[in-house]
Formats: C-alpha cells, sequence, structure tokens
C-alpha cells in the first residue's frame, strides 16, 4: 500500500527502507534534503493518494505537535495519521481530538526495535479504532518481525493505549540495564573474576538471565573492553520519568524502575550536594571524619 512518512531519522530511514523492501510505496519527508522524497509537508499531501495514510516519526513534544498541527492543514476527511514516536500517551487524545475535527482518524504506535529494527523487525504498540488498525495491517505485517502476528504486534487498546504500552516497555528497559550494570560493576570490583567479560559472554546462552541486553553489553565491550573510551554520563529522554510518575498516580510500587531513572540523574553529578550533604551530618553528630575537596583525586 501507499505510506507517507514524516520523519527519516535513525528510526524512520530504516522503516522506509524496510517498507519498501515489503513492496511498500513509501513517500518520505523530512527538512534535511539530502534524505527526503519531496520538499514539504503539502508537497507530500499532494503526492498521496486519497483516502491518505501519513506515519509521523519524530521527537516527542513540540516537533511531534508541530507536525500534527501541520498535518491536519494539508490533509482531509478519511486520512489517517499514525504517531510512531516516543509520545507520552497523555498527548494521544489531544493529537485524536486535533485531527478528529477535520475527520482525520489517528492511530498512536509504540515502536520498539532501535537501529537492528530494518533487518529484526520491529516490536508494535498500538491504539485505537478496530476500523483504523485494520486499514494499515499491511503496513503493521511488513514492520513487525516475521512469524506469528501476536509475536511482535498488539492492538493494546483505544488511543493512547501504544503509547501507554512503549512507556512501560521503556521503563523496564531502564531497569533491565541497570540491573546489568550493576551486576558487570560487582563482577569487576571482585578480583577472584579474572574474565568478567568472559562470565558476560557465558551468560547470554542457556542461562537464566540472557537476552538481548545482555548480548548489546557483550557486544559493546567488545568493541569498547571495559568501556574504556566512554564516561558514565546518561541522558533520559522522558520515558523513565514517565513511568515513574505514573506509579505515582496508580500508587504501584516500583523501586527498580524508579531507582535505574535516579541512577542516570545522578550518573550527571561529578558531586553530590546530597551526599556533600550527608557527609557534612556524619561529621556534625558523631565526628566521623570528612573527605576535604582538597584530598579528594
Ligand atoms: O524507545 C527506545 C527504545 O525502546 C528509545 O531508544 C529509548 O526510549 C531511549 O530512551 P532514553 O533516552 O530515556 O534511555
Amino acid at each position: 500500500m501507499q505510506l507517507g512518512l514524516v520523519g527519516l531519522g535513525k528510526m524512520g530511514f530504516n522503516m522506509r527502507d524496510r517498507l519498501r523492501t515489503h513492496g511498500h510505496e513509501v513517500i518520505g519527508y523530512d527538512p534535511r534534503p539530502e534524505v527526503t522524497d519531496v520538499e514539504s509537508l503539502a508537497a507530500l499531501a499532494g503526492a498521496l493518494q486519497a483516502p491518505r495514510v501519513v506515519w509521523v516519526m519524530v521527537p516527542s513534544g513540540t516537533v511531534t505537535r508541530e507536525t500534527i498541527t501541520a498535518l491536519a492543514t494539508v490533509l482531509d476527511d478519511g486520512d489517517l495519521v499514525i504517531d510512531g514516536g516516543n509520545s507520552r500517551f497523555t498527548e494521544d487524545k489531544i493529537h485524536a481530538d486535533l485531527l478528529a475535527e477535520h475527520g482525520i482518524g489517528y492511530l498512536d504506535c509504540g515502536v520498539s526495535g532501535g537501529i537492528w529494527g530494518l533487518e529484526n523487525g520491529y516490536g508494535l504498540m498500538v491504539g485505537g479504532s478496530d476500523e483504523d488498525v485494520a486499514r494499515v495491517m499491511p503496513i503493521f505485517d511488513a514492520l513487525r518481525p516475521e512469524g506469528e502476528r501476536a509475536d511482535g504486534f498488539v492492538h493494546a487498546g483505544p488511543v493512547g493505549a501504544g503509547h501507554y504500552s512503549k512507556m512501560i516497555h521503556n521503563g523496564i528497559e531502564y531497569g533491565l540495564m541497570h540491573a546489568y550494570a550493576e551486576g558487570f560493576e560487582l563482577l569487576e570490583a571482585e578480583d577472584l573474576v579474572t574474565d568478567v567479560h568472559g562470565v558476560l559472554r557465558a551468560w547470554t546462552k542457556g542461562t537464566v538471565v540472557r537476552s538481548w541486553l545482555l548480548d548489546l553489553l557483550v557486544k559493546a565491550l567488545d568493541e569498547d573492553p571495559n568501556f574504556a573510551e566512554i564516561s558514565g554520563y546518561t541522558e533520559d529522554s522522558g520515558e523513565g520519568r514517565w513511568t515513574v510518575e505514573e506509579a505515582i498516580n496508580h500508587a504501584v510500587p516500583a523501586p527498580v524502575i524508579s531507582a535505574a531513572l535516579f541512577a542516570r540523574f545522578a550518573s550527571r553529578q561529578s558531586d553530590s550536594p546530597a551526599m556533600k550533604a550527608v557527609s557534612a551530618l556524619r561529621n556534625q553528630f558523631g565526628g566521623h571524619a570528612v573527605q576535604r575537596v582538597s584530598e579528594s583525586g
């Protein structure tokens, strides 16, 4: 089928390739002339046959809002927009209502698979009506991994359910990555273990903790033993924060995901004001020694 694809970054670019390989006609728009097929959103709308389907794959937040607002002005009654980015699920009803004013349908789709999705397929979590999902199913089938549809695709519920599911997926991602990271540091800390890399590699086959993330950890160590080339400073894009906010909203205890999120904040501090306060308090009440700035390495 024919699809308009807005956003040809790391994800959108590969998705265009995968869809074309599976026989779909994809017309891509991106502000960067070196990757785009058309010059503008209006040109994209003009190049697609009605009723049009347009997949938006741009950064969440302002860029997504601006793109959907602009699409509402160039698309028509009967067209359909899919937001495949990592938008916060609370944005979905706003976007669906905005498009509905013009008779344009809306689906939200959480997409997992990163840069490996081109080859391996993407895990898809979709929110929206049965009718709209059925209309885009050939596209979903081309993007998801080969095999049973239930493996790698879910129509999770109404509008918002796809991005809610993806947010929780990413929260789990935070916790899993952090558990492996702590295990790595604990292995490194003990002199008895002389081949940490080898232990992790051995765990990738047969063990209870084998996983794709563990495979990627071993791959990263293959490329940069002991992570000599990278610092521990770790960014976040928002989904971990939103997951923790939902844990609070629903009074769901989520200590693992919360700790993994807060560890990222800690990673950005060269020195911790909070730990300075703890050290100062130990000194105040117990006379315990503090390490002076002049003594620290
Ligand atoms: O969707 C993804 C993977 O499934 C993104 O890569 C992930 O959300 C990155 O998030 P963060 O920057 O917060 O680690």
